[in-house]
C-alpha cells in the first residue's frame, strides 16, 4: 500500500504567548524563543530526512515566519508556500489580547477551560470596532463580511478547515508530495480531531505544543495508516503539558 507523509507543525512561540495573552486572529509575531523553536524544528526534520515538497500556512505572520525560518534551515527556500485563512488560529472573540490568567480568575476555571478547549462553545464575540477585529484587515478584504468570524468554537474551525484539507491540501498529499502544514494550537487540534477521528469529548484533552513536528502516514483516502507521532515524543509531551496548564 502506498502511504503519504503529512507533517503538522504549530508555529514557534509568539510574543503574546510568552506574555500569556490570547492570540487568535491577532497578527502576533514570533518571539526570540519562537525563532529558536523554528530553527530546532527544522533541524529535527533534517535529522529525520523529512523534507517538505510544499508548505501550507495560515495568513498569520507567526506561522509564515516559522515557515521561512524552517525552510532556510532545511535548505528548501524554493518550495511553494501557500497561505490560507482557513488554517488561521481559532478566532478567540473578545478574549483576544486578554491575559489567560486574568480571564481564568475573572470567569472561573470551568468557563475558562470551556472557552479554551471545549468542542462547541465559542468565547463571546469581538466588536467590529475593537482594535483586534480582523474586519478592516486588508488580508481578508477578499472575504465576504459575514465569512469573517467574530468568534469561533473548535467546531467552527473544523467546518472551515476540513474542506480545505480534503480538497486542496489533500490533492498534494495524494500526488505523493511531502506536505508540511504550519498552523496553530486550535486549527491543528481541529485537523488532528478530523484525521484521527477523535470524539468531541476527548478532544478537550488534546494540546499541541509549539514547533514539535507531528508526523502522519496517510493512505489514498487521507486516513491514517498509523496514528500521528511526534519526532521527539518526550519533549513534545512535556511541552503539551505546559500548554494544557497555561493560565492555571
Ligand atoms: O492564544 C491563542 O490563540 C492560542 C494559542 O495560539 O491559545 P490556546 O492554546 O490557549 O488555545
Amino acid at each position: 500500500m502506498v502511504t503519504h507523509t503529512l507533517i503538522l507543525l504549530r508555529h514557534g512561540a509568539s510574543d503574546w504567548t510568552c506574555k500569556n495573552l490570547f492570540n487568535g486572529w491577532v497578527d502576533t509575531k514570533l518571539s526570540d524563543k519562537g525563532r529558536e523553536d523554528a530553527i530546532k524544528a527544522g533541524k529535527l526534520m533534517l535529522e529525520h530526512n523529512l523534507l517538505p515538497d510544499v508548505v501550507y500556512t495560515s495568513c498569520l505572520s507567526r506561522a509564515i515566519q516559522t515557515a521561512n525560518i524552517l525552510l532556510e534551515v532545511v535548505d528548501r527556500l524554493s518550495v511553494n508556500v501557500r497561505h490560507s485563512w482557513r488554517l488561521n488560529e481559532r478566532h478567540y472573540g473578545a478574549l483576544q489580547g486578554q491575559n489567560r490568567k486574568e480571564v481564568a480568575q475573572e470567569y472561573g476555571q470551568e468557563k475558562y477551560m470551556l472557552w479554551r478547549r471545549s468542542y462547541d462553545v465559542a468565547p463571546p464575540p469581538i466588536d467590529d470596532d475593537c482594535e483586534f477585529s480582523p474586519v478592516h484587515d486588508a488580508r481578508y478584504s477578499g472575504l465576504p463580511n459575514d465569512t469573517i468570524p467574530r468568534t469561533e468554537s473548535l467546531k467552527d474551525v473544523e467546518a472551515r478547515l476540513v474542506p480545505y484539507f480534503n480538497d486542496v491540501i489533500g490533492k498534494d498529499i495524494k500526488h505523493g508530495k511531502v506536505v508540511l502544514v504550519i498552523a496553530h494550537s486550535n486549527s491543528l487540534r481541529a485537523l488532528v480531531k478530523h484525521i484521527d477521528s477523535i470524539d468531541d469529548q476527548d478532544i478537550v484533552d488534546v494540546n499541541i505544543p509549539n514547533a514539535m513536528p507531528l508526523i502522519y502516514e496517510l493512505n489514498d483516502d487521507l486516513r491514517p495508516v498509523k496514528s500521528g507521532y511526534y519526532l521527539d515524543p518526550e519533549t513534545a509531551a512535556e511541552a503539551a503539558e505546559v500548554v494544557a496548564n497555561q493560565g492555571n
